[in-house]
C-alpha cells in the first residue's frame, strides 16, 4: 500500500491543500501545536475510515460544519481514491466515486504509532478491548458483523433487564450466547497469535523483561448459557449484562507483574510499540501487504535503543510518515509543520542517521 497523495477540507487546523508523499520515510517536523497529528489522523481516516475521536464534529475545523479527506493510493498495483466526510454524528465514505460503507475501505492500509498507545498499558479495559476488537474486525469482516450485532443484543438485552423482563431473557441470552461464543473463539485464536508477535518484538526492542498477554474473560464459550442463568438475579437487580466478550480484558504482563501498576512510563512505552508492531505483522499477513506506517512524535519517551528500532521500523516497510520536534534521520522527504501548513526543507536533525539493517526488524 502507498499513499501518493492526502488532500483535507475543513480538517481541524490544517490548511485546505493536497500533499503528496513519495515512496519511502516523510519526515514531518515542527513546533507544538503546529498540526503534525492532526494530519496524521486526516491520513489514518483517509485510508482506514477509521477515527478514536470521541465525537466526529471535533475532526470539523472550529466554525465549519463538514470536514472532508481524500486519499489516492495504490494496492495491489492499482490506484484507488478513498473519501470520507464527516460532520456532526454524520460519516460518509467513498471508493473510487462510489459510496460505500466503512468497512467497505481496504482494512489493512495503516498502522498509527503515537505515544497516547501507552494508554493500552495503563488505561481502562476498554480501551484494550477496542484495540483488540477494532484489529479483529480489520482482520476478518465477519468478525465486524458478528460484534456488531452482539452489541446491539447486549443493549437490547439490558434494556429488557432494566424494565424487568425476566420473561424475554430466554430469547436474548441464546442471541448473545450464539455470537458470544463465536467472538470468544475468535479473540482466543487471535490473541496466541498475536502474544508471540508482541513477546518477540518486546524482546527485539531490547526488553529484559519477557511480555505475556493473556485474555481474562468472564465466561467461556462452553459454560455462557450456564453463567447467564446463574446470574440473572445479580443482572436484574443491575439493569445490565455483567459477563460475555464486551466485559473482558486483555491481561499484560512483564514478567511476574502487572504492567498497568508496575511498568514505568518508557516501559508501558516499549509494551505499546510491541503491540502495535504485532498489528503491523497481522495485517501484513493477512493481506499480504504492509500498510503505510504513521509514526507521531518518534522520539516522545524512548531511550536510544528504542528510538532506534522506530528507525529501522520506518525505513523497513515501502511507506512511513513520521512527525516529531527535531527532523527524522534517513527521510526521502521532509516537511516542516507550522500552523496547518507543510512546507518542503531541510529537517534539522539532532540524531545520528540509522544503521538501515531492515533485517534486524522481523516483518
Ligand atoms: N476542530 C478544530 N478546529 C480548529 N483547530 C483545531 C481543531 N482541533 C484541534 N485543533 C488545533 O490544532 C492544533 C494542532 O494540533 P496537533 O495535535 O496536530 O499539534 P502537533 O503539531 O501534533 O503538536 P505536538 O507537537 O504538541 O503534539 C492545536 O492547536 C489544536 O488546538
Amino acid at each position: 500500500m502507498l499513499l501518493q497523495s492526502l488532500s483535507t477540507l475543513n480538517y481541524r487546523n490544517l490548511a485546505d491543500a493536497t500533499l503528496r508523499f513519495p515512496a519511502g520515510v516523510t519526515g514531518i517536523w515542527g513546533a507544538n501545536g503546529a498540526g503534525k497529528t492532526n494530519l496524521l489522523e486526516a491520513a489514518y481516516l483517509a485510508l482506514t475510515g477509521l477515527t478514536d475521536a470521541p465525537r466526529l464534529e471535533v475532526l470539523v475545523r472550529s466554525g465549519e460544519r463538514e470536514a472532508y479527506v481524500r486519499a489516492e493510493s495504490w494496492q495491489g498495483g492499482s490506484l484507488s481514491v478513498l473519501e470520507t466526510g464527516v460532520g456532526r454524528g454524520r460519516r460518509t465514505t467513498k471508493l473510487d466515486g462510489v459510496r460505500v460503507r466503512g468497512q467497505e475501505l481496504p482494512r489493512g492500509s495503516a498502522v498509527w504509532i503515537r505515544p497516547e498507545d501507552s494508554e493500552l498499558v495503563y488505561g481502562a479495559p476498554t480501551l484494550r478491548r477496542a484495540f483488540l476488537d477494532q484489529l479483529l474486525s480489520r482482520l476478518s469482516p465477519r468478525h465486524a458483523q458478528m460484534l456488531q450485532r452482539y452489541e446491539r443484543g447486549v443493549a437490547q438485552r439490558n434494556a429488557a433487564l432494566k424494565a424487568g423482563e425476566d420473561w424475554a431473557m430466554g430469547v436474548w441470552d441464546e442471541q448473545l450466547v450464539t455470537l458470544g461464543s463465536e467472538i470468544m473463539t475468535l479473540r482466543r485464536r487471535a490473541v496466541q497469535r498475536m502474544a508471540t508477535l508482541a513477546a518477540e518484538n518486546h524482546a527485539a526492542l531490547g526488553s529484559r523483561k519477557p511480555l505475556y498477554l493473556e485474555l481474562v474473560e468472564t465466561t467461556t464459550p462452553e459454560s455462557f448459557r450456564h453463567d447467564l442463568k446463574r446470574r440473572r438475579g445479580e443482572e436484574l437487580s443491575r439493569g445490565a449484562t455483567v459477563l460475555g466478550p464486551h466485559r473482558d480484558d486483555l491481561r499484560l504482563m512483564l514478567g511476574d507483574f502487572s504492567a498497568a501498576d508496575y511498568a514505568s512510563r518508557g516501559e508501558a512505552r516499549t509494551i505499546a510499540l510491541a503491540l502495535r508492531k504485532a498489528e503491523l505483522d497481522l495485517l501484513q499477513e493477512r493481506y499480504q501487504e504492509p500498510p503505510i506506517l504513521l509514526i507521531d512524535d518518534f522520539s516522545a519517551e524512548l531511550d536510544p535503543q528504542r528510538r532506534s528500532f522506530l528507525l529501522r521500523l520506518a525505513a523497513s516497510v515501502p511507506q512511513a510518515i513520521v512527525t516529531g520536534t527535531e527532523g527524522f534521520p534517513g527521510a526521502v522527504q521532509s516537511l516542516r509543520a507550522e500552523a496547518g501548513q507543510f512546507l518542503p526543507t531541510q529537517a534539522p536533525s539532532s540524531a545520528p542517521a540509522p544503521q538501515l539493517d531492515t533485517a534486524e526488524v522481523k516483518l
